[in-house]
């Protein structure tokens, strides 16, 4: 494994996921906008959901399977990082000094629950009968929750030339991208393969950029949606790093329309092999303005790029990466249906093989779509897994596919 990607859709060898945990039964009608769900899920069928996914994955592919959870745990008997992810974690209630007690009182796997699931003040202090938790009332939090690790797409990238690890735009999402970060640069199985692209060393607060942003068009370009989710700055630096590294030739950048059904790049389009893609056509023709960065040169170490802006819709952008290219709409193209579906994340399949894919059951019409056109789609329950807003794609982190 090197942790590059130089596909969509090769076949999986490997992918990380995590089972949604007790950070779901966090959710309520109150914070539920904030934690960026549409509803508030039923965690006992969720699981199961989830379940019936990473198991079909295991079992028509014989991938490995990684989980964050066992992951994180692993990372976190060093207690040096335990201790800075705890400290980082109580920021935003501003009560950093409680890191040292929470260590004291919880073992290390307890940590890991409370960094993913969070921890509020009344649960700390039946441990900690002292504990002086200032303006926060008893049932607020300390740490906040991470609902949605289950979608382990955004919080990093790989591309051909490296790891991309995200700067999250919402604050309900922050802390994924530290936990994602601190495993990849400190577990044994990984930290001696990363090379990381983005952020720069030591970069601080670096623009915002998620991994549903970042799609691989092919094994030489590479297109991130400027989006509610990814700033234009990141794909500048994003596009320098990667061209300087000389696989990727080009980087384009799409903009997108500022809608929370076009949140990512991978809302909009997936690559199911290396000449067909499943969009929702109503955002092709949206996408007007696409740019597409090239090398100009590299003189005494400093990288130059070139940004040449291109009036293309997104569909002309694939047209001219993809040769005979097949395009595919969700619901095929059905007015009545092809809206709805999207809204579940109809366009965002998981390829597990060149036009092998998994979807949501409740896109009926897009799934019979795919099949037309010879595409292999094995079903999951989505019931309770599609009330985050995310799809097959945004709930997996493939960590290598077999080259194509
Ligand atoms: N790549 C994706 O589109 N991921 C879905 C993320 C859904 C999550 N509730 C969010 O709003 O960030």
């Amino acid at each position: 494994m090197n942790l590059r990607i130089n596909s969509e859709y090769g076949t999986l060898k490997a992918v990380l996921m995590h089972r949604p945990g007790r950070e779901i039964d966090r959710l309520t009608p109150y914070n539920k906008d904030f934690l960026l769900f549409e509803d508030v899920p039923y965690l006992e069928a969720l699981q199961q959901e989830h379940d019936v996914f990473s198991n079909l994955i295991k079992s028509s592919t014989g991938a490995t399977v990684y989980q964050l959870r066992e992951l994180l745990i692993r990372v976190l008997y060093d207690r040096e990082i335990l201790l800075k992810l705890v400290k980082d974690s109580l920021k935003r209630s501003g009560l950093v000094h409680l890191a040292e007690e929470i260590l004291e009182r919880y073992s290390t796997a307890e940590c890991a629950a409370i960094l993913t699931s969070g921890l509020k003040v009344h649960e700390l202090r039946r441990k900690y009968p002292n504990l002086d938790a200032g303006e926060l009332l008893e049932y607020a939090f300390l740490i906040t929750p991470c609902p949605n690790l289950y979608f382990q797409r955004d919080p990093m990238a790989l591309t051909p030339s490296g790891i991309i690890f995200s700067s999250m735009k919402m604050e309900g999402r922050q802390r994924e991208a530290d936990l994602l970060r601190t495993i990849f640069e400190n577990h044994p199985d990984f930290k001696e393969l990363i090379h990381p692209i983005y952020p720069s060393n030591g970069q601080q607060n670096p623009p915002s950029i998620e991994g549903g942003d970042v799609i691989v068009l092919s094994h030489e370009a590479v297109a991130i949606g400027n989006s509610e989710r990814t700033d234009e700055k990141a794909i500048y630096q994003v596009a320098k790093a990667l061209l300087a590294e000389g696989t990727v030739k080009r980087v384009y950048e799409v903009h997108l329309p500022e809608k929370r059904n076009y949140m990512h790049l991978d809302t909009v389009f997936t690559i199911l092999d290396e000449n067909l893609v499943l969009t929702y056509p109503d955002a092709m023709n949206a996408v007007l303005k696409t740019s597409c960065y090239t090398l100009k040169e590299i003189q005494d170490d400093k990288v130059h790029i070139r940004r040449e802006v291109l009036k293309e819709s997104l569909l002309t952008v694939l047209e001219r990466e993809i040769s005979h290219l097949e395009v595919l709409a969700t619901a095929d193209g059905n007015p009545d249906y092809s809206m709805r579906e999207q809204w579940f994340d109809g366009a965002n399949v998981f390829a597990i093989g060149p036009r092998r894919v998994i979807s949501y059951n409740r896109n009926i019409h897009t799934n019979r779509a795919l099949r037309n056109m010879g595409v292999e789609v094995l079903e999951i329950p989505s019931s309770e897994l599609s009330r985050g807003l995310g799809g097959p794609r945004c709930m997996t982190m493939p960590l290598s596919r077999a080259r194509v």
